[in-house]
């Protein structure tokens, strides 16, 4: 079994302001999550505003150097004491989505120049090997080579400019694509093509996901293991099924009971305790 990921004690303290009146924020707090898997798999980390879902997403993408502990990806540490690939394995290794698609590429290039790029650099595709990986890529996302070269950002949707981000994320075939709120930019009505995407592209691709999110629907809809954070720390880890249904944890509860009644398929048994 591989370890898909795992983060040993991981911290993050950000120190701000200067000598006399600086002060440290604890981002991270000793998390420590893992899964061991054969089969690929889908992580949510959901969690309210500020709790540290997004540091942790960092951590992983190196975009955040972790002030101790570390974190293994499909059996290499990736971040932390220890770290082993180089930055071109990494990358072809982890890929990250982002939340915004507008600001992934600039309004100034063509969306499809980001796409070679990344068979060039990443992948070390040129000609027509790297035309062949864009195509493949932008066909696993529902999307026609000729519907997408030679255009600029303001000529998609925001739905459409995601699916593209996600195809250039897939470019290097990553074993772990980090998925940092990939559907809050976008218009509610569309936020399930992409959420279905991730699954599809689980089963028929075999990528996992971290997939980072405030919906606790949508987490529980697609996961197969839940985080939950609050104040940097992961307070409920497991098989989604089990902390959706049985939440052990009072914020987890709390999480829970936020959820729109609408949504009563996703309460849980008991009703939600406030916690003390
Ligand atoms: N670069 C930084 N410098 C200082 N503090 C930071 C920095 N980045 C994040 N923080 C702080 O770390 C804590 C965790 O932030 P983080 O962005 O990881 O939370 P989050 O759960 O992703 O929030 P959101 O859902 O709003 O994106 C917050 O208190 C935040 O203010």
């Amino acid at each position: 079994m591989a370890v898909i990921l795992r983060t040993e004690g991981l911290n993050k303290v950000y120190r701000l302001g200067s000598f006399g009146r600086a002060r440290t924020i604890q981002a991270l707090n000793d998390v420590d999550i893992s899964v061991e898997s054969d089969n690929p798999v889908i992580i949510a980390v959901v969690g309210e505003s500020g709790s540290g879902k997004t540091t942790l997403a960092k951590t992983l993408l190196r975009l955040v150097e972790p002030t101790s502990g570390r974190a293994i990806v499909y059996d290499k540490v990736v971040a932390g004491r220890g770290a082993q690939p180089g930055k071109r394995e990494f990358l072809s290794s982890i890929q990250p989505i982002f939340q915004n698609p507008f600001e992934a590429f600039s309004r100034y290039r063509t969306v499809d120049a980001y796409l070679f790029e990344t068979a060039d650099r990443v992948a070390g595709l040129r000609g027509q090997a790297a035309e062949a990986a864009v195509e493949q890529a932008l066909a696993s996302v529902g999307l026609e080579f000729a519907d997408v070269v030679g255009k600029y950002t303001n000529q998609f949707s925001g739905g459409e400019l995601q699916r593209v981000s996600i195809a250039r994320a897939l470019i290097p075939q990553p074993s772990l694509i980090v998925a940092d709120e990939p559907v809050s930019m976008i218009d509610a009505s569309r936020r399930m093509i992409i959420i279905n995407l991730f699954k599809r592209l689980r089963d028929e691709a075999g990528r996992s996901f971290l997939y980072i999110t405030h919906d606790l629907a949508t987490a529980y809809y697609i996961s197969d293991f839940v985080a939950v954070m609050n104040k940097g720390q992961v307070v409920e880890f497991g098989a989604a099924r089990d902390v959706m249904s049985n939440p052990q944890h009072a914020y987890t509860r709390l999480l829970l009971g936020s959820i729109p009644t609408t949504r009563s398929r996703w309460r849980p048994r008991k009703a939600a305790a406030a916690p003390h």
